[in-house]
């Protein structure tokens, strides 16, 4: 079983806080995103177009069900991942954290050139709708939630790293 589970929006910090969070837990980091983009032969971008979302909704469903059963150091899902009603149920069994974010920190992270496509067209009007659809599903499905805004990645890791470890002590 994963030792913690990050969920959050586009730009929350997933990836890049899950590295470090691994390096300071002495485990690795299992980003869905990435064996999605491994598996296909190609980015997370590309199977948007070539596939279509429906298409890599599903296919994004079993990979995190694969990371979930087979992972035990971090696990990063994708931002949209939690939209699954298997991954919702899933996660019930697992130490969840919620990578908290507002709109003006996730478009200075993800930037206005991403490539990410669900942002296409206009980065801020999307991830302001995207964080308002769904951030009472990370609320639901997270055992903790960390606010991410105007702190470095570091910060986070460190904060995270020392909410675990208390949290696996008092269990
Ligand atoms: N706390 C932070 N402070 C500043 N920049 C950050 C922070 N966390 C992440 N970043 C930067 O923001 C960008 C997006 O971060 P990252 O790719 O980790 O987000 P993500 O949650 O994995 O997004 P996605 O859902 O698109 O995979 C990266 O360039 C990263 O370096
Ligand atoms: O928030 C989302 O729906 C997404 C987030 C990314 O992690 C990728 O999974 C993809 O760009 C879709
Ligand atoms: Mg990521």
């Amino acid at each position: 079983m994963p030792a913690v589970v990050l969920v959050g929006p586009m730009g929350a910090g997933k990836s890049t806080v899950g590295a470090l969070l691994a390096s300071r837990l002495g485990v690795t980091l299992r980003d869905t995103d990435e064996d999605i983009a491994a598996a296909a032969g190609k980015s997370v971008q590309d199977i948007f177009v070539d596939e279509g979302e429906a298409h890599f909704r599903a296919v994004e469903a079993d990979a995190v069900s694969a990371a979930l059963a087979e992972h035990d150091g971090v696990v990063s899902l994708g931002g949209g991942s939690v939209l699954a009603d298997q991954t919702q149920v899933l996660l019930k069994e697992h130490t969840v954290v919620y990578l908290r974010v507002g709109v003006a920190d996730a478009v200075k992270r993800v930037g206005l050139g991403s490539g990410r496509p669900l942002l296409l067209g206009n980065v801020r009007g999307r991830i302001k709708t995207l964080l308002e659809e769904r951030a009472p599903i990370y609320e639901s499905v997270a055992t903790l939630i960390v606010d991410t805004d105007g702190r470095s990645a570091a910060d986070v890791a460190d904060e995270l790293a020392t909410a675990l470890t208390a949290l696996n002590t008092t269990e």
